[in-house]
């Protein structure tokens, strides 16, 4: 990929991806059928997507000044683009030309240097700065909503800093620019048989930078899950100053420095460079899917495997209807959808003891798994192929939902294997009371998208028919009733899509209160002026 093509290719101002791909009518019509026909779903006409001239904007509160005009733009394009997230109210808000939190202009640094004088000029100035990524925030992370305190809001999008800046093959990392795109940066490691294998659903559209501030949890089922673990150095520009941590492969020397930043949503500073973990491209791959007819032996099934060391790369439960709806099944089983990969030996051995696990437990595997042999519909094809290709699609197709009037939403957890029957049951219990006086109609799915020896990541899927202009309402409803069943059962407000300013009110209750005292104290030293983020994680002032 060119440095030309890098810079230039426009962005959408609303909705998933490039300017100039979008997914076609006739494909977000077919999900609508298969909608309306196994669910019972009301779709509505397609809405016409927004054009950027009906767009309208407050106007800027404040400009930037002079020594700043050659890396800043107020357009109306560039402020709309950074305006809105990627969850179902953005979508919505989007599409109803709702834009009312634009930042005021929006930098675009190419240099550190450049970073530290938009921090020195808005900590100078009471503006708040919003750092940006890839913008996939879906808990309204990089909205610029701030009170009167502030002059105003910009966004900082770090989408030049997007080089691989060094490699060391023999320690097996590299040192990463914070604003590279997931694709750009594996592509500039694959001359050197590296790659990150941080595939997260949004990786197409998010940054290097946005995962360890998310704490982002990507491909890997098991072991290496989380950002947290990849991250062996980070360089992070804040208002008072700038941070480099040392690299050290484990480090006993107090309280991490790294691990105070990872998370921190932009709200102590700007994340520019980090060395990264990665690992040799696998050369052994084997997977299987597994039908169960009974959940509850299903999720027996999982937990011995995460507790039995033998770490699969992908280890998804979809229960039946999560099944349905993409397509891996007709809805009467359970799926697992099960593979391991290495870069050093054949997995037979690992995939005959999963396999034998899963028998155990009632899953209907297939003989080549129970002789540590992909399935031969394993991958890309069968249900772990449907699965696989619902996954990487469904990013461009939630725009298609909100234009087709179905209210489609997630939300995740974590939570202990002892907790999980209980929170399972209340969440499902409190969200399908919600969504069907809500909407009507409509269904609750469940998978898992990670699992740890002493809990699962349970993420849940809602469906159901919309009310024109009542979407939000009705997405509200609905969040609260499930949150306050997740916490009241010993869940987390997200194991990895962030609290941003969506998940405040959740966090609030979560987060021990010294701790606040202690992460407030935090931010009053990096940045004092408390222009970094206001609103994500803490109250500003
Ligand atoms: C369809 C879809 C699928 C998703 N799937 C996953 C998934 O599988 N796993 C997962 O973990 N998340 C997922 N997400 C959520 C989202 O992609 C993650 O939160 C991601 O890490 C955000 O990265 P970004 O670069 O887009 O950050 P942004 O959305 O731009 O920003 C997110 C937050 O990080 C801050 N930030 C961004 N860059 C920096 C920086 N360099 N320094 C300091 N702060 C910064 C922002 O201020 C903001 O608070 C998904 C989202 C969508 C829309």
């Amino acid at each position: 990929m060119t440095e030309e093509h890098l810079d230039r290719r426009k962005r959408k101002f609303w909705g998933w991806g490039y300017a100039d791909t979008s997914v076609s009518d006739s494909e977000i019509l077919e999900i609508g059928g298969m909608l309306r026909d196994k669910f019972g779903l009301r779709l509505r006409e397609l809405a016409k997507a927004p054009d950027i001239s009906e767009i309208e904007l407050r106007e800027p509160r404040v400009h930037a000044p002079e020594s700043l005009a050659g890396i800043c733009q107020n357009d109306t394009w560039a402020r709309a683009e950074h305006t809105l997230g990627k969850n179902l109210g953005d979508f919505v808000r989007g599409l109803a030309k709702q834009f009312d939190n634009p930042p005021d202009f929006v930098a675009f640094p190419r240099t550190e240097h450049d970073v530290v004088s938009v921090l020195d000029w808005a900590h100078t100035n009471d503006v708040a700065v919003v750092p940006y990524g890839g913008g996939s925030s879906v808990a309204q992370g990089i909205e610029p909503i701030v009170s009167d305190d502030y002059r105003g809001a910009i966004s900082l999008d770090l989408r030049h800093l997007n080089r691989v800046l060094e490699i060391d093959r023999a320690s097996r990392s590299a040192l990463i620019q914070g604003g590279v795109l997931g694709p750009d940066m594996e592509n500039q490691l694959r001359p050197h048989g590296l790659s990150m294998r941080f595939f997260l659903q949004a990786f197409e559209f998010s940054t290097l930078g946005g995962w360890i501030a998310t704490r982002a949890a990507g491909h890997f089922a098991t072991g290496f899950t989380q950002i947290d673990d990849y991250v062996q150095a980070m360089r992070v520009v804040t208002p008072s100053g700038t941070l480099q941590t040392g690299r050290i492969p484990a480090d006993g020397a107090g309280v991490s420095p790294d691990r105070m930043f990872i998370g921190s949503e932009g709200t102590l500073g700007v994340i520019t460079e980090a060395w990264m973990r990665l690992q040799d491209k696998p050369t052994f791959k084997v997977a299987t899917s597994v039908p169960f007819s009974d959940f509850d032996k299903a999720v027996d099934a999982i937990r011995a495997l995460a507790q039995s060391g033998l770490a699969p790369t992908n280890c998804r439960l979809l229960d039946p209807t999560e099944s349905l709806l993409s397509g891996a099944s007709d809805g009467s089983d359970s799926i697992l959808v099960l593979a391991f990969e290495s870069a050093d030996h054949p997995l037979d051995t690992w995939m005959q003891r999963a396999a034998q696990i899963c028998a155990d437990h009632g899953g209907r595997v297939s003989a080549e798994a129970l002789q540590g042999r992909s399935a031969p519909e394993a991958g890309h094809a069968g249900a772990a192929g449907k699965w696989r290709n619902f996954f990487v699609r469904g990013p461009h197709y939630k725009e298609g939902y909100s234009r087709m009037g179905v209210l489609r939403e997630t939300f995740e957890t974590a939570c202990t294997w002892s907790a999980f029957p209980e929170l399972h049951a209340r969440v499902m219990q409190a969200t399908t009371e919600a969504v069907k006086r809500e909407c009507g109609d409509g269904v609750v799915a469940c998978r898992f998208t990670h699992v740890y020896p002493d809990g699962p990541a349970p993420y849940y899927t809602v469906v159901a028919s919309a009310k024109p202009g009542g979407e939000l309402q009705q997405w509200a409803a609905i969040k609260q009733a499930a949150s306050d069943a997740v916490l009241a059962t010993g869940g987390t407000i997200t194991h990895h899509h962030a609290v941003g300013r969506f998940h405040r009110p959740w966090y609030d209750q979560q987060r021990p209160e010294l701790f606040t005292s202690a992460l407030r104290a935090v931010k009053q030293t990096v940045d004092p002026n408390m222009v970094m983020n206001p609103g994500v994680l803490i109250d500003p002032k």
